[in-house]
């Protein structure tokens, strides 16, 4: 047995290695540019640095389940450009959390998010800058939704602009009564420049997207639903009477996906990501490396002994 255990180790290890192997290496960093793209990571972060205001918090629980907080209330929660290299850091944390299974993003003070800063926007706003920042938040978006864990964006109040963008880089969306996501770009005279145009049409289709960009439509948790955007409603605002904190409800929700060890539920997450992103083929592949982590690993050796049964 102990044989057996050991075997199914070194397999584990190699055929991870493998599968990183065959990833190029700007998506097996999770990024998708790098200085290949001309994409200097170092010098927009310093420029970005100089706009400072909140922060974006990090609290990671014994549950496995860790709370990410955009925390800007006296600007509607608005990214400063400090807030911008703070998610990136929180996001590198995360990637290096192998106890990890889930994850909330929420706003602070009952609010989700205003999208940037209207005053670091205004102090960005010529092209070579705006194209830096876009491939910076690009970048951190992607690796966000690319975790292998979990994901869920608590909305309460509004979610605008690149806050909109933000809740369509976790796996799941959840909304209190009385929230609002909407894409304000056109408003703005721009488009989605932090990803959320393309990851918006894998989740609802290019027809819904087409109206949600095009009318800046204020999407309500009913319509969110209807259209796919939205998994689930929660009930009231925080501190509802006979409601459970928003919070609470939202680790209610997600738990029932995350029960079990963390490397079985970051390997769910990692076979969903590669169908998700990969051509079918190569999907299959990398499928194939991850069950080969999972199969005679402890989780699987348990369950066998203890015959479980799926009644
Ligand atoms: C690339 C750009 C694009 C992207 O990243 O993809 C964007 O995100 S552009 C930003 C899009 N967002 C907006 O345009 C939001 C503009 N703000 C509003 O529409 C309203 O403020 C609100 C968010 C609907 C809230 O309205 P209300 O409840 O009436 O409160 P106030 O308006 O008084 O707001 C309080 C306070 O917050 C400041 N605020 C709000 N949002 C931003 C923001 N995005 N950037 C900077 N500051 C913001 C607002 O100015 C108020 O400040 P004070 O006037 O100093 O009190």
């Amino acid at each position: 047995m102990v044989l057996f255990a050991l075997r199914q180790q070194v397999l584990r290890c190699s055929s991870h290695c493998r599968t990183w192997a065959r990833l190029p290496q700007r998506q097996r960093s999770g990024c998708v540019y790098s200085s290949i793209h001309g994409f200097n990571q170092g010098e927009i972060k310093e420029k970005l640095q100089a706009f400072h205001g909140g922060s974006i918090d990090l609290l990671k629980q014994d549950s496995g389940i860790a709370v990410l907080t955009i925390n800007n209330p006296s600007r509607m929660n608005a990214f400063s450009g400090s807030m911008m290299v703070d998610l990136e850091e929180r996001v590198s944390q995360l990637e290096n959390w192998p106890e990890g299974k889930g994850l909330i993003v929420q706003g602070a003070a009952e609010t989700f998010c205003s999208g940037s800063d209207l005053n670091a926007v205004r102090a960005i706003s010529n092209q070579q800058d705006g194209m830096k920042m876009c491939m910076f938040m690009q970048n951190s978006l992607t690796r966000l939704l690319r975790l292998p864990l979990i994901s869920v964006a608590l909305v309460e109040g509004r979610a605008l602009g690149g806050g909109a963008e933000l809740t369509t880089a976790c796996d799941f969306r959840l909304m209190a009564a009385g929230s609002v996501i909407q894409f304000v770009h056109k408003h703005m005279g721009l488009v989605p420049g932090w990803g959320g145009a393309a990851r918006l049409v894998h989740l609802v289709g290019s027809q819904n997207a087409l109206k949600l960009l095009g009318g800046a439509v204020k999407v309500d948790p009913e319509l969110g639903v209807n259209i796919g955007l939205v998994d689930g409603v929660l009930e009231g605002h925080q501190n509802a009477e006979g409601a459970a904190p928003l919070l609470q409800q939202a680790e209610n929700w997600l738990s029932r996906y995350t029960k079990g060890p963390a490397p079985v539920i970051q390997a769910v997450k990692k076979v969903v990501l590669s169908g998700r992103e990969l051509p079918l083929s190569e999907a299959l592949r990398t499928e194939k490396d991850i069950f080969g982590t999972v199969w005679g690993a402890p989780a699987n050796l348990e369950a066998l002994a203890s015959k479980s049964k799926h009644k």
